[in-house]
């Protein structure tokens, strides 16, 4: 897996050892809550879920893959998915 490659479509994302992470600064909170519940029904049909922290209109978000040990497709996937949501917020 290249990785860097991979991150160069996705520049709101950065790699920090085996996650690749990226901001969410939402309008407001509710806003940011619904970017989390959109993010939440993706996640699902992907069986693969970000860790998410909430602060007030700011989401920080990581990617990685628990069961193989590092990145996959899905981590690329699902953020390019998250960039979708959060531009359709707003954020
Ligand atoms: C059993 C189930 O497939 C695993 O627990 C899935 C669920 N969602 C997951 N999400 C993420 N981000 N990484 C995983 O390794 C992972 N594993």
């Amino acid at each position: 897996m290249d990785v860097e490659s991979r991150l160069s479509d996705l520049p709101a994302w950065r790699r920090e050892g085996d996650e690749i992470r990226r901001t969410v600064e939402a309008p407001d909170f509710p806003a940011a809550i619904r970017i989390v519940d959109e993010i939440a029904v993706k996640a699902e049909e992907l069986n693969h879920h970000p860790d998410i922290d909430i602060r007030w209109r700011t989401l920080r978000l990581a990617l990685t893959t628990h069961d193989q040990g590092g990145l996959t497709d899905l981590d690329f996937t699902l953020a390019a998915l998250i960039d979708d949501i959060a531009a359709k917020h707003g954020a």
